[in-house]
């Protein structure tokens, strides 16, 4: 077989990889950057085509068979040529390739090529290191913490005295913290908290100081900030880990439909008392909650803003396992370095497998809600409930 891998190795990029275009280095990669821009459009293809000759690394012929088949998939849909005879070698592996594709939609291989042709120029272009959390582009201010090491890039909320509350600052620099973690070297993304909260979802302040002539557009730039936010995540290529170090609040909770896995502390609740607040549910818990707890308990939850205990939440569907506080941080992050040396390129796409196909389901979901909620931000009942938390007179 080893002859065999050889003649793949020199013959891989024969023909239907090769593209006339000219481009800039990495385009690819900047297309790829959080937000509405990331389903990959035909000319995020055509540029992933290209950059696969720019790669400096050979990334080997498993590889090389994938970005084939996917191509081919994406170009052609499903395999419907006769399969090659045992003693042609390269084509009857070509042919597996495409073939074990099934029915997958051209769409949906397009996307898959590209986010794996992007993961290649990341890694190629890294020379295989763990980039340090230094050499990053940092933050704008010190409420959160990007750390890389042991193949896992660690996001953490760092406002303990705030409960570790979302300013619009925080939204900005989680969506740069994910795109930069998209492109570097980790296996695992991981979101947690600094301190005894994991999170206490948007910080009520971000309404107060609007001039009253600007309300609805702050609303407005609100919506669109939320609705980039919840597209990173849910374009993130990565296995995204919550470890969920306190209680959860708000949009803290409903993005968890959203991460691969949830680590909960058995001292951590989850509680989005939206109607409370005069608002409606965001980061497209409207369509994961019901999915995975049936729509009454997703009711409880999102309309009658009914807290729950992590072991509620486990038995939900919502977290994926629960520990005991005092042994939590030693339990998960075990866990989490052992799950970080699997195959990265392998656990990408498996995670692509899983999620691609409620991509676009899901970012029409985000953009609805949304909107919906720019229009609850301007009503009464919204406004008396900020009022209310900043009087003090209001706690969850
Ligand atoms: C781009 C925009 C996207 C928006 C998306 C829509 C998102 C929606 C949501 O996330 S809805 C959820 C909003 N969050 C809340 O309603 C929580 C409000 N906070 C509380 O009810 C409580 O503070 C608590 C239950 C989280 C914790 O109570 P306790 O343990 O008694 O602590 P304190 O109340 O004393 O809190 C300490 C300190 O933190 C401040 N703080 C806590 N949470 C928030 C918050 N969400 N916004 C602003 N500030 C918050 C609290 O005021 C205290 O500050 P102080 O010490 O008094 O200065």
């Amino acid at each position: 077989m080893a002859g065999v891998a050889g003649r793949l190795a020199r013959r891989w990029c024969s023909g239907a990889l090769r593209s006339p275009l000219q481009i800039t280095r990495f385009p690819a990669l900047q297309l790829h950057v959080c937000g509405p821009a990331m389903r990959a459009s035909q000319k995020d293809f055509e540029n992933a085509m290209n950059q696969v000759k720019l790669l400096k690394k050979d990334p080997g012929n498993e590889v090389k068979l994938k970005l084939y088949a996917l191509y081919k998939q994406a170009t052609e849909g499903p395999c419907n040529v006769p399969k090659p005879g045992v003693l042609d070698f390269i084509n009857k592996a070509k042919w597996d390739a495409w073939h074990a594709l099934g029915s997958l939609p051209k769409e949906t291989a397009r996307q898959n090529y590209v986010d794996l042709v992007s993961s290649l120029s990341a890694s190629s272009e890294s020379s295989g290191q763990v980039t340090p959390a230094a050499d990053r582009k940092q933050p704008g201010s010190d409420a959160l913490v990007v750390t890389s090491r042991d193949g896992i890039t660690t996001i953490t909320l760092n406002r303990p005295d705030k409960k570790n509350a979302l300013t619009p600052q925080m939204y900005h620099d989680i969506m740069l913290a994910l795109e930069a973690a998209s492109k570097d070297d980790s296996a695992i993304t991981v979101l947690t908290g600094n301190g005894d909260y994991y999170c206490s979802g948007n910080d009520l302040t971000n309404f107060t100081d609007i001039p009253p002539g600007e309300v609805e557009e702050r609303a407005r730039s609100g919506a669109v900030l939320l609705r980039d936010f919840v597209d990173c995540f849910i374009d993130f290529p990565k296995p995204l880990v919550a470890v969920v170090n306190g209680p959860a609040v708000g949009i803290s909770v409903t993005l968890l439909g959203l991460f691969d896995i949830v680590y909960a502390t058995d001292r951590a609740t989850f509680h989005t008392p939206f109607s409370h607040l005069g608002q409606s549910p965001e980061g497209c818990s409207s369509y994961t909650f019901p999915k995975m707890m049936g729509p009454s308990k997703a009711t409880e939850m999102l309309v009658f803003g009914k807290k729950l205990t992590a072991r509620e939440a486990c038995t939900q569907g919502l977290v994926t396992e629960v520990f005991p506080d005092s042994t939590f941080q030693k339990e998960v992050w075990v866990r989490l370095k052992a799950y970080s040396k699997l195959p990265p390129n392998a656990m990408r796409i498996s995670k692509q497998v899983i999620r691609n196909r409620e991509k676009e389901k899901l970012h029409a979901i985000n953009a609805e809600e949304s909107s919906i909620l720019q229009e609850r931000w301007l009503s009464d009942e919204c406004m008396n409930a900020i009022v209310n938390f900043l009087s003090k007179k209001a706690k969850l």
